[in-house]
């Protein structure tokens, strides 16, 4: 697994702009060697905000939409008209504005869907969704996994001390009793992040402080979900200079 290498940006704008700009850049990049890429998006107010500054930037058509896979590393199980799924905050962000090909857009399914109000059915589903375009049969190797934190260090909706973060057979799981609402959710596992090429941890504010510097300095993840999300070529983490103030300062 990679070390943790760390880009602390100004504020929150800055961090979501800049960002927008490597996601970018590093998707054609990866298209150009590869053909296609495949990014996992995150929810919250800073994966949102990167997908919004995507959207705005004059380079974005630099990614060949109709070759990018996308999928999600959590989703919270609501309606999917519920204004609160991370599929619609992502759709109305980006997704809905960009010539992707609907057949390469990978949403975990609402409460109100195939699987109804089941959870775990979802989940089993979304399991199956990744093994069916993985070379190892389990998860594909996902080009770049965008994820989010809190303050208590979960990551996708892996929290801490929970059943989650001690997953180590399954790729999907279905969580409940979330302690951030909305109770329940459906998620990928550290074991599946880890299948990331790139893993890149995007956030910002003083009350994610705390998680960052014990996540870098590789906390155990079973109380700090977050230190267990690496990517296998590379782990980064992108912050603004609130987020990052209670790392060891390296430079004058
Ligand atoms: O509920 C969630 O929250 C986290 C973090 O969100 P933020 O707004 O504090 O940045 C996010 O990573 C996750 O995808 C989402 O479901």
């Amino acid at each position: 697994m990679s070390a943790a290498e760390v880009v602390v940006h100004r504020d929150a704008d800055l961090l979501a702009a800049a960002t927008a700009a490597r996601l970018i850049t590093r998707i054609a990049d990866v298209q150009a060697e590869q053909g296609s890429a495949s990014v996992v998006l995150t929810g919250g107010g800073t994966g949102i905000a990167i997908l919004e500054q995507v959207r705005h930037s004059p380079a974005r058509d630099a990614i060949d939409w109709a070759k990018l896979d996308l999928y999600w590393g959590d989703e919270r199980f609501l309606p999917a008209a519920d204004d609160e799924r991370n599929e619609k905050q992502a759709r109305e962000a980006l997704l809905d504005h960009v010539p992707l090909d609907p057949a390469r857009v990978h949403p975990m399914a609402p409460a109100d869907g195939e699987f109804g109000a089941d959870p775990d059915a979802a989940a089993d589903a979304y399991a199956r969704l990744l093994a069916g375009s993985a070379s190892d049969g389990w998860v594909p190797v996902f080009d770049i996994t965008l994820l989010g934190l809190g303050g208590e260090g979960h990551t996708a909706s892996v929290f801490p001390d929970s059943p989650a973060v001690h997953e180590r057979e399954r790729s999907v799981i279905a969580v409940r009793d979330s302690p951030k609402p909305p109770p329940t959710r459906v998620s990928l596992t550290l074991p599946a992040i880890r299948r990331s090429a790139e893993v890149w941890l995007v956030t910002g504010g003083a009350a994610k402080a705390d998680a960052v510097a014990l996540a870098v300095a590789g906390a155990p993840e079973a109380q700090l979900p977050v230190a267990g999300a690496r990517g296998a070529r590379r782990t980064l983490w992108l912050l603004d200079e609130a987020a990052a103030a209670a790392l060891p300062r390296t430079r004058p």
